[in-house]
């Protein structure tokens, strides 16, 4: 089902357009992620970054262009691929997704359902091997002491880093965040992103990323791509771009009344 050549792309994006109703939220967007790159997607709210990632997990079908993950199109592979390839897809939420009242350890677990026939109550119902693979993803971001502790009693940063083991669970290809360090402070913001680049150069997945923070999107990408009013208007190397080159994206667009 996917394309097993190492120079194959991880992501490919083909005069993507995206309309809701007559609104058009996309548009001309062409896009290359070879493996392994950590890509920064910014630009201000409601330019449709959103919406990117999920065209990107085949959530949304585009109304124009094609979508390629993994060399798998998501709008037309049918069922039973598209569930396979949302496993090799991982998702990260600006609101963490976690189950409050369940210790780390159990939604970490909990990214590997998808590979268990049935559905799992409780850390001892699942395979030792899982258990020690769900205590070494939370010692790899750095919280292997907290693995009992109920998810709603740890930081939001935590919780994010727990979050990211759950996915590391998956043993995903891709990883998409979707503003993961929007209600962080900026250290814990940085420790999150840091941690994210840490296990995906690690593993060599990639990863395509939204956030505002230019600074901090400056610190861990590989690559910017800004999107702007629907349109991909920024995709350089990192060490190419400035901190004052993706402000101007934002100041653009307050000038334009967005
Ligand atoms: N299901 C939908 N139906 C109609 N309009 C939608 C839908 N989803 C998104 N939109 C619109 O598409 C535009 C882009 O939204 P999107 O959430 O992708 O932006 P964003 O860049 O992620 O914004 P933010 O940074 O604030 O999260 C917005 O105008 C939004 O209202």
């Amino acid at each position: 089902m996917t394309n097993g050549s190492p120079t194959a792309s991880s992501l490919l994006l083909q005069d993507l357009g995206m309309s809701f109703g007559a609104k058009t939220v996309l548009k001309g967007i062409n896009l290359d992620v070879k493996p392994g790159q950590f890509v920064a997607l910014v630009g201000p709210s409601g330019a449709g970054k959103s919406t990117l990632l999920r065209l990107i997990n085949g959530s949304h079908r585009p109304t124009e262009g094609t979508v390629n993950v993994l060399g798998v199109n998501p709008g037309t592979c049918g069922r039973k691929n598209l569930q396979k390839l949302r496993t090799q897809v991982g998702f990260v939420f600006q609101q963490f997704g976690l189950v409050g009242r369940l210790s780390a350890m159990e939604n970490v677990l909990m990214g590997a359902l998808g590979s268990l026939r049935m559905p799992r109550y409780g850390i001892s119902t699942y395979p030792a091997a899982l258990r020690e693979k769900a205590v070494s993803n939370l010692e790899r971001v750095g919280l292997a002491d907290h693995r009992f502790q109920r998810c709603d009693t740890l930081s939001g940063g935590q919780q994010q880093r727990v979050a990211i083991a759950r996915t590391l669970m998956q043993d995903a290809r891709i990883v998409l965040a979707d503003e993961p360090v929007a209600s962080l402070d900026p250290g814990a913001s940085l420790s999150v992103l840091n941690t994210l680049k840490k296990v995906s150069a690690e593993d060599g997945f990639t990863v395509v990323c939204s956030l505002h923070q230019v600074d901090l999107a400056l610190q861990v990408s590989d690559r910017v791509v800004a999107v702007r009013d629907g349109s991909l208007i920024l995709d350089t190397p990192t060490r190419e771009t400035s901190e004052a080159s993706l402000r101007g994206i934002y100041e653009k667009a307050k000038g334009a009344g967005s």
